[in-house]
Parts: structure tokens; C-alpha cells; sequence
């Protein structure tokens, strides 16, 4: 076992045995009874055999039925409540760290989400964790009561013949050794099926979601290949696993049936030499049954268990990753702003080493206008992202009223902070539901207010649910004016001090634009608004621009400042309006 095991077995067991050490020692007291009453019956059956089939007593008879009825009782009474106790109690903390692992993932900085696709986190969400059961569930069960059930019966089993039981040590000692040395070999194999299984899955869901572009380039037939290779990666993996799986099962089998014929040849021989009565034969087989099935279940269990460890290490892993909330710098909550924002020789790489923005200083005083302009790549959304606070410039500083951003805890100053993207996250849900979810304590009239600002009464009225109509997944099932309009009133909605709007690039009708440039007229009255803009008439609205190129203010003033300088704006709006 690495050291890195060893780590996470302390870390299992401080967080996750300790804290319920009563309910485990309850368990363990219920698992050892459960054991203990399976061995009643083939001791029964000794004395059913030996005393009362060869003495004809009757009264010996009722006493065993009834001694045998009693732990069966016994044994089915307390399965039942070691399930509900442990396998509920495992379920239970599977959820919790479920909702954990998503709360943590949730406010680790957008570096993270970069750098890890959707699928691989799903996955660490639901399947890293399931683990525990393996811990405090069923796995622990079987790993305990097979061990109470091995060494009784191994006593048992010397009490009735210590020749016999040599006999079957060597069988079971082959059985074990096969059984480690498969189950190192099945380790890996495990392994890289969880990763594979998440690599196709997530693919899967991105071919559903990115359907329209796939019909639109008659591309099925790739991403119907693709999908093929994945699962015949996953049946290869599971191909292999199952034949090493096989060879444990077909020699355990094997193995206890050659045991079998020998405890026959060996035991029949000592019957004739009247060292063995045949009660104690049969006694002899149905104890070895309880040696051989825990084996075989114990060696699997071992591989389950660091299957188990090898999930929640990784679970560990993340949950040590810092969220934005543990930076030592970002402690001090802001009230309310009033939108001042000054960008002081900004410097800022995604990638160590590789600048994409350099010294970058403009203020934007609250309430006006900044267009950003420029062309693709120069860093514009780059900009955006940094006075969101979803990355911290390399050098230089951001403030937002005098106080430096990085100071500040994320959630009070994102709390004043609105977005409205291009590509908008609408979820499948209602149009209430999808406005309402920047605020969900919004009273009607705020609600009516940001809707008829944002004009999207306009269209939801016409709908036969109205504000109840299901929009589909990213909202499908509505126009792409429609959904910017959703946007802006959810923004609208959550009356934020700052905003930041990425424009929509696509050709709308000039009923819709005009529709959309009154709700956005609407949304940036009196905020600081950022505006990554690609409307001449957004544009002209500004109270500056900045013209970014190569990720530096090339140019900054207004429409008609930066007109008379006949320099890259004026080369960018003139090309634009000839098209
Ligand atoms: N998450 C990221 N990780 C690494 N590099 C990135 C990331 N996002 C953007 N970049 C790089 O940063 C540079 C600036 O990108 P940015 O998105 O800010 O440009 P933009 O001006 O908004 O472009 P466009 O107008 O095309 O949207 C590009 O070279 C891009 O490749």
C-alpha cells in the first residue's frame, strides 16, 4: 500500500469511522451474533445425526427444532437491522459528501473549470464517493463477520479433525494466493475504467447538447464512430477484468471441490476406522462452507476496499484544493458600491509565462458606459473576466471604490455584480423560473417591472403559459432575441451596481434589435456597465471606449474622440459600416 493510502485510510477514519464509532460498535455486536447463530444449525445437525437419529430421541429432537428455530430467528432479525443501520447509515454519508464535494467544486476559482472537463467532475461528484459503502457498509460487514466466521469455524473444524483440517489448508492457501495475485492484476484495469467511463460519458452528453451543429454538418456518422471506439474501450476493460474474475471463481469452485473429494476419501476412511462419526463428516463440510465462501468474498472485498480509498483519495485531493474564499488575502466583505472601477497597469496570464494582457490602466466611473472593442482574441472577455473577479491579475491591481479587488470576499461584491453573456446559460426550466433564479426573493411587482423592461412580456404573453412556458434545454424552444431578453431581465432583476454584457454577434431582425437595445438601454441605466460590444449604436452610447489590441489599451476615448484620431477605431467603425 503507497503512503498515499495510508494518509487517506487515517483521513477515512478520522472523518468518517470516528464520528460514528457508537453506531459501527453497535454493528459489530450485531454482525458477531449473526455470525455467531449461523453456526447453530450444522451443530444442530451432529447431534441430529448422532444422538437422535441413533438413540431414536424424540425429546432431544423438539429441543434442537426448537433451538434451530430460534437462531434462525435470531440470525434473520438482526441481518435485517445490521442492513437498515449500516447500508442506511453509508447511504447517508454518501450524500452528505456528495452535496460537499459539489459545494467545494462550486467555489473553487473559474482556473478550475478551465482546466477540468464537465464529465470528470459529475463523475467525482456521484461516483468517487460511493466508496463509503464499502466502509461502513455492507463491505465492512462482510470483511468483519467473515473473519468471526473463518476463525470460528477453523476452531470448530480442529476440534472435530485436525488431520481433515490440514487436509483443506492447502487447497484454501492456493485459492488465496491466486486470489491476491488476480485481484493486484484487476486493480489497474478498475482504475482506468472509472476514467474511461467518464471520458465517454461526458462526450455522449456534449454530442446531445451540440446536436444541431452535428446534423448541421451531417457529422453523425463521426461522432457515431467515436462513440463506438469508446465502448469498445469500455468493453475491452471489462472484457478483461471478467476473465481474471473467471479464473477466482472457477478455481475457488474447483478448489473447494477437490477439498470436497478428499474430506469424502479421508473422511469415509476414518468413519471405517471408527475415528469419525458421520454426523461429525457432515458437520465437518458444512463448517468448511463457512471458511470458504468469506475467503472468496474477503479477497474481493480487499480489492472494493482499495477501489474505495483510491475514490476518496481523490475526493481528499479536491476537498484540500483552496476555494476562492480561502485566498488569506480576499476576508473583507464590501457594502454596497457605488461602481467606481480603476484598472492600474493590469498584467494577466492564463498559462505561467504567456501574458495576455499587459499593463493595462482605465477607470470607469460608476454609472457610465465602457465599450470594449477590438479584434478577436485581444482580450476583451479577458478584461470582462477579470472585474468579475473570476481570475486575479499577475501584477498590478483592480479597485473597485478605492478598494483593492482582491481584498474583498467573492459572494459580497458578486452579490452587486450582473452578467449577461452571449451564449447565455438558460436552464430547462420556465421563463419565471430562469429570471427569478438571480433573485429568488423577488416580489411579483419586481418581477412584472424587470419583465416589461426587458420586453419580454412582449413574446411570453403570446405563449399559452405565459411565464410558465418550458424553454427547453438552454432554451431551445425559444428565438435568440428571445433568450437575450430572458438574460437581461434576470440581470435587470438582480439590480446589480456593476455589469457586464458580451453582445450577441448574430443578425437579429431590426424588430428585435430594437427590441433588445431598448432592454439593454433599460439594464445599464445608472450601473457601471462593461460592455464587450459589437453595435455601432452601443457603441456611440458609451462614455468611453477602449480599443484593445494584443492586450493593451490601444486607444481610449469617446465616439467621436477616438473618430478624429483616425487611428484603429477609426479604421474598425469605418469597416464596419461599409459592411
Ligand atoms: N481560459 C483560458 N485559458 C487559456 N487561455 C485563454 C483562456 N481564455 C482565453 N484565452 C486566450 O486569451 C486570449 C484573449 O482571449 P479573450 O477571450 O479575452 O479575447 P476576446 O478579445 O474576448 O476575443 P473575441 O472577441 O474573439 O471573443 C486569446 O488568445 C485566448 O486564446
Amino acid at each position: 500500500m503507497t503512503r498515499q493510502h495510508r494518509v487517506t485510510i487515517a483521513y477515512v477514519f478520522k472523518t468518517i469511522v470516528w464520528p460514528r464509532r457508537k453506531l459501527l460498535f453497535v454493528g459489530l455486536i450485531l454482525i458477531t451474533v449473526n455470525r455467531l447463530t449461523g453456526f447453530v444449525l450444522p451443530s444442530v445437525s451432529t447431534y441430529l445425526l448422532d444422538e437422535v437419529l441413533s438413540n431414536r430421541n424424540i425429546k432431544l429432537l423438539k429441543v434442537l427444532l426448537a433451538v434451530a428455530a430460534a437462531a434462525i430467528s435470531v440470525q434473520a432479525i438482526s441481518s435485517v437491522v445490521l442492513t437498515n443501520l449500516l447500508s442506511v447509515e453509508a447511504q447517508r454519508v454518501i450524500s452528505i459528501l456528495r452535496a460537499r464535494v459539489q459545494r467545494h467544486i462550486l467555489m473553487l476559482p473559474m482556473k478550475f473549470f478551465d482546466d477540468n472537463n464537465s464529465g470528470s467532475l459529475v463523475a467525482r461528484v456521484m461516483t468517487d464517493v460511493e466508496g463509503v459503502r464499502n466502509i461502513i457498509g455492507t463491505g465492512v460487514v462482510q470483511l468483519v463477520g467473515g473473519a468471526i466466521s473463518i476463525v470460528i469455524s477453523f476452531f470448530f473444524l480442529v476440534s472435530i479433525s485436525p488431520l481433515l483440517t490440514g487436509c483443506i489448508l492447502v487447497p484454501i492457501a492456493i485459492f488465496w494466493a491466486i486470489s491476491l495475485k488476480t485481484f493486484a492484476f484487476i486493480r489497474p484495469i478498475y482504475q482506468e475504467r472509472s476514467r474511461v467511463n467518464a471520458e465517454v460519458t461526458s462526450r455522449l452528453a456534449e454530442t446531445f447538447k451540440g446536436v444541431r451543429v452535428i446534423k448541421g454538418f451531417n457529422a453523425e456518422s463521426h461522432e457515431i464512430k467515436t462513440f463506438e471506439r469508446g465502448v469498445e474501450q469500455i468493453f475491452q476493460n471489462v472484457k478483461r477484468s471478467l476473465m481474471s474474475v473467471s479464473l477466482v471463481t472457477g478455481s475457488s469452485v474447483f478448489l473447494l471441490q477437490l477439498a470436497t473429494v478428499g474430506i469424502m476419501g479421508l473422511g469415509a476412511y476414518l468413519i471405517v476406522d471408527n475415528q469419525l462419526t458421520v454426523g461429525q463428516l457432515i458437520a465437518f463440510a458444512l463448517y468448511l462452507g463457512f471458511i470458504i465462501t468469506p475467503i472468496s468474498q474477503m479477497s474481493s472485498i480487499g480489492t472494493q476496499l482499495t477501489e474505495s480509498f483510491a475514490g476518496l483519495d481523490r475526493t481528499e485531493e479536491l476537498l484540500n484544493l483552496k476555494t476562492e474564499y480561502e485566498n488569506e488575502k480576499g476576508t473583507t466583505p464590501i457594502g454596497t458600491i457605488k461602481g467606481d472601477v480603476v484598472f492600474d497597469n493590469v498584467t494577466f496570464e492564463y498559462e505561467p509565462g504567456k501574458p495576455i494582457l499587459d499593463m493595462v490602466s482605465f477607470r470607469a466611473e460608476a454609472g457610465t458606459i465602457t465599450a470594449l472593442v477590438g479584434s478577436s482574441g485581444s482580450g476583451k472577455t479577458t478584461i470582462a473576466g477579470l472585474v468579475a473577479s473570476f481570475y486575479k491579475p499577475v501584477r498590478g491591481s483592480i479597485t473597485i471604490d478605492q478598494l483593492d479587488l482582491s481584498s474583498i470576499t467573492p459572494g459580497s461584491y458578486r452579490n452587486q455584480l450582473g452578467v449577461v453573456l452571449q451564449d447565455d446559460f438558460l436552464f430547462d426550466g420556465t421563463i419565471r423560473e430562469n429570471i427569478l433564479f438571480s433573485n429568488r426573493n423577488a416580489s411579483s411587482i419586481e418581477l412584472t417591472n424587470a419583465i416589461k423592461a426587458a420586453r419580454v412580456s412582449e413574446f411570453s404573453e403570446r405563449f399559452q403559459h405565459g411565464l410558465d412556458t418550458v424553454i427547453g434545454e438552454r432554451g431551445v424552444k425559444l428565438s435568440g432575441g428571445q433568450r437575450q431578453r430572458i438574460a437581461i431581465a434576470r440581470a435587470i432583476l438582480a439590480d446589480p451596481r456593476i455589469l457586464i454584457l458580451d453582445e450577441v454577434t448574430s443578425n437579429l431582425d431590426s424588430e428585435s434589435e430594437n427590441l433588445i437595445k431598448e432592454s439593454m438601454t433599460e439594464l445599464m441605466k445608472g450601473r457601471t456597465t462593461f460592455v464587450i460590444a459589437h453595435r455601432l449604436s452601443t457603441i456611440r452610447m458609451a462614455h468611453q471606449i477602449l480599443v484593445i489590441e494584443q492586450g493593451a489599451v490601444a486607444e481610449k476615448g469617446t465616439h467621436e474622440e477616438l473618430i478624429e484620431l483616425r487611428g484603429r477605431y477609426f479604421e474598425l467603425y469605418t469597416y464596419q459600416c461599409k459592411i
